[in-house]
């Protein structure tokens, strides 16, 4: 990904038809393949001045394919009135710096810490421990396993990065997994019996959370199951990922 930023200076009598133009223009960026996302900004200290950011899937994918598409054509011929306003046109590379802020919080939080995921992984292995299905595949499971579980779960969160100092992070968790020939009814299981464990433990009910909760879930356990197929090819270095809200941010009305 690679973000574009377009700085413009437009005296106040044009700015209604420089908008009504980049109504227009957006449309083009919405179909465009190579475009991620878009957003035009005003400033509130010298109203003449817009940024219009634009994340493209690459500067190439920029310059050599939307460029020389006719949807170019229909972006030019929307804001092309503007171009001598421009005062900046980049690409910028993105940095490590970047996060969310504190207004909301991590699901970690919101889940109740450490304290709440490992109540939950307690629980949830002493279901899977009599499980016909799931239960022989975790037979000689380390009895830290639930904790070293909710150490992942917490990293994934938003919590500590726990996992990745203390227990080896993505690569010791892939390795885990390798192997192990997963079936899709054993993955229903483990997803099934890990909902169980959430509503006996009491982590929060909310639709927001339990949305982006089942969605982590969903998406792991659906890798859990690729990566243990034997001759599997897994990614075997990345980050532990976090997880965030997704759409739907915690409800506060
Ligand atoms: C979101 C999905 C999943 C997560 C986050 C997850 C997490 C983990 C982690 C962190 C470990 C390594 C623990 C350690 O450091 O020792 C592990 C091991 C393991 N996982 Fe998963 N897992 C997931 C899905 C599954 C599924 C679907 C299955 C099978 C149905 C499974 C079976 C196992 C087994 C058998 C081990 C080794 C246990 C042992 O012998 O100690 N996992 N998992």
């Amino acid at each position: 990904m690679i973000v574009e930023y377009i700085r413009y200076r437009i005296p106040g009598e044009r700015s209604e038809d420089f908008e009504a133009a980049y109504h227009k223009a957006a449309d083009c960026l919405s179909r465009a393949p190579q475009c991620a996302d878009y957003e035009l900004a005003r400033s509130v200290e010298q109203p003449e001045s817009y940024i219009l950011r634009i994340t493209w899937t690459s500067a190439k994918d920029h310059l050599e394919g939307f460029r020389r598409s006719d949807l170019f054509q229909e972006f030019f011929a929307a804001i092309g009135p503007f171009v001598h306003d421009i005062e900046e046109m980049s690409h910028y590379e993105r940095t490590a710096v970047r996060g969310t802020g504190g207004s909301i919080p991590s699901l970690y939080d919101w889940a109740g810490g450490a304290e709440a995921l490992e109540r939950l992984t307690e629980r949830f292995y002493d279901l899977v421990a009599v499980d016909d299905l799931i239960g022989p595949l975790f037979k000689h499971m380390n009895p830290d396993h639930p904790r070293f579980v909710a150490m992942w779960l917490g990293e994934v969160f938003g919590g500590p990065a726990r996992y990745t100092h203390e227990r080896g992070g993505y690569r010791h968790m892939l390795s885990m997994h390798l192997g192990k020939a997963i079936t899709e009814p054993m993955r229903r299981r483990w997803v099934s019996l890990l909902m169980d464990a959430a509503d006996e433990v009491g982590l929060p009910a909310d639709p927001e959370f339990r949305a982006a909760f089942t969605g982590y879930i969903e998406w792991g356990t659906r890798l859990a199951l690729a990566n243990s197929q034997p001759g599997a090819e897994p990614v075997r270095e990345a980050p532990v990922p976090h997880w965030g809200w997704g759409v739907a941010p915690p409800y506060s009305g």
